[in-house]
């Protein structure tokens, strides 16, 4: 009996330090998660290779930059905030005896209100954590923060590919090969995205579904979170070091970022292929795949990004001398045949 009152009164404790923590939340003003979102992709697509306008270092300082953690929350105006003023002080008239009475019901109420969200909070706590996309998040637009700090693996030491080329051209079925060959690990954005769609107690479930079904590109932040988490795991438990990045970068954000904050790549491997092609072996997959993405309404759109928003990418890269160009369109055994004549110096 003692310890379930004195358990209770915890509860209470903690409930009543939580709304209080929640009420000051309450006053930092916040954009729809989705609509900032959108309107951060739309800036980001805005973004020109030609040099970082003053636009995109103020997005960038502001909200892709720093590793803190969010700050507590400040009242916007404390004043208003504050208990004390003249409402109960000590010249103010008392309120007559029998009022005590009639507030019992709302004690009653306050007091099982807070001990079912300390009930919350505590059911929260004892879900299994999986460290998949870090805490730390921006305060204005919910992103995971990336750190500004360079690069953290060495590129001498941590070699990336990145396997670029429209939605169905076979990145998935040559990079399979190349790992059973060659020993590289893969990893693929779409399916790191996937799985973090679908991971319990994730923030970006909603946000990742939408994007994939419209076939856009999900803001960058998250995905470069998740290949970085992605390859650190496999450094360090498996002493992995040579990665093929699958589907990424597939916007000039993303390219610049990841090289800039995790690994400059070695270079791009390109399978080319036309429409008509990708079209019939995408509706094929759909026929299995179980993809929200794998239909006709959703393959016309994902065309359309790759052609707009990733060529601009493998464009950029070769500019630099550094895309190895394979035809997709042959059989798969054929396209690796390719594959390993192009990059076999480089496999090793
Ligand atoms: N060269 C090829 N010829 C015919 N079918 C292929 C070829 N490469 C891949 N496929 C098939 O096409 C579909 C899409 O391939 P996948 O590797 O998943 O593409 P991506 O990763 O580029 O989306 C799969 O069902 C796969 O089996
Ligand atoms: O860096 C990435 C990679 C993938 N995607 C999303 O994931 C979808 C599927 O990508 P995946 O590489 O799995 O499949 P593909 O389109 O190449 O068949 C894309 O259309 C995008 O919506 C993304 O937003 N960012």
């Amino acid at each position: 009996m003692n310890v379930s009152f004195r358990s209770t009164t915890r509860s209470l404790q903690r409930a009543t330090k939580s709304l209080h923590s929640l009420s000051q939340a309450r006053q930092i003003p916040r954009g729809g998660n989705l609509r900032t979102f959108r309107e951060t992709q739309s800036f980001q697509s805005n973004i020109r290779l030609s040099g970082a306008t003053a636009a995109h270092r103020s997005f960038v300082r502001n909200y892709v930059t720093g590793q803190d953690q969010q700050q507590p929350p400040k009242p916007s105006n404390p004043q208003t905030t504050s208990a004390s003023g003249p409402i109960g002080g000590p010249g103010a008239p008392r309120p007559p005896k029998d009022d005590k009475l009639k507030a019992w019901p709302f004690v009653l109420i306050f007091a099982i209100g807070a001990v079912t969200f300390a009930a919350v909070l505590d059911n929260k706590k004892e879900r299994p954590k999986m460290p998949v996309i870090p805490a730390a998040k921006s305060d204005s637009d919910g992103l995971p923060r990336l750190r500004d700090d360079g690069p953290i693996f060495d590129p001498k030491d941590i070699k990336v590919i990145f396997v670029l080329g429209g939605p169905g051209v076979g990145k998935g079925t040559q990079c399979a090969k190349l790992v059973k060959d060659y020993g590289f690990v893969h990893l693929s954005a779409g399916d790191l995205l996937r799985e973090e769609q679908s991971r319990d107690g994730t923030d970006y479930g909603d946000l990742i579904k939408t994007y994939i079904r419209e076939g856009k590109i999900v803001p960058m932040e998250v995905t470069i979170v998740l290949l970085e988490n992605a390859m650190k795991r496999n450094i360090d438990q498996n002493g992995k070091s040579k990665f093929l990045i699958d589907g990424f970068p597939r916007q000039m954000d993303q390219a610049l970022k990841f090289e800039e904050v995790v690994v400059p790549s070695q270079f791009t491997l390109f399978f080319d292929c036309d429409e008509d092609t990708m079209t019939k072996r995408l509706l094929e997959r759909g026929k299995t795949s179980g993809r929200s993405d794998d239909n006709m309404e959703s393959i016309l759109k994902r065309f359309r990004t790759f052609k707009e928003t990733s060529m601009p990418v493998v464009n950029y890269f070769e500019g630099q001398k550094k895309v190895v160009k394979v035809d997709g369109g042959k059989s798969i055994d054929a396209v690796y045949k390719d594959v390993v004549s192009h990059i076999a110096d480089r496999l090793k």
